[in-house]
């Protein structure tokens, strides 16, 4: 877990799309948050600034009070799950689950082990050998957790 602080936080697309405006938030360890507002208000813009996707035009991004602007994606110990298109659908939910293990070279053993284990405390455990396709919306969205 982390905590995550935006500081004056503004995004820029263009000259002239002015798509999040000074924006601040405070995060702590452990707190669930939603955001809620108008289509267009710049939502998904500050999510994918805070994974990465999207360059920050000023501001700062802190994660654990270090500054992550310029942090790829991958190094800043955050995720986030896709509405849509999150699994590889010709695989099953075992599969899409160990694939970031297998690419990070984990043993079969270990893999096995940590795939059981998330599925367990994500309730996956009868769904292992089922593809995508055969599971609802939310047991999609716990896969790709
Ligand atoms: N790649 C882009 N280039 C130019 N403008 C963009 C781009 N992406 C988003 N915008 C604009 O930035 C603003 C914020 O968009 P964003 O997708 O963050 O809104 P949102 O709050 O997630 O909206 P919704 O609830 O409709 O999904 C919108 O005015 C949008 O048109």
């Amino acid at each position: 877990m982390a905590e995550l602080k935006l500081n004056n936080i503004n995004k820029y697309y263009e000259k002239d799309v002015h798509a999040v405006k000074n924006f601040d938030l405070d995060i702590g360890d452990k707190e669930f948050v939603v955001f809620v507002g108008p289509s267009g208000c710049g939502k998904s813009t500050t999510l994918r600034m805070i994974a990465g996707l999207e360059d920050i035009t000023s501001g700062d991004l802190m994660i654990d009070d270090r500054r992550v602007n310029d942090v790829p994606p991958k190094n800043r110990d955050i995720a986030m799950v896709f509405q849509n298109y999150a699994l590889y659908p010709h695989m099953s939910v075992y599969d899409n689950i160990a694939f970031g293990l297998k690419l990070r070279k984990f043993k079969k053993e270990v893999i096995k082990e940590k795939v059981e284990e998330a599925a367990k405390i994500l309730g996956l455990e009868d769904y292992l050998d089922r593809k995508p396709k055969a599971l609802s919306g939310g047991q999609r969205q716990r896969v790709a957790l």
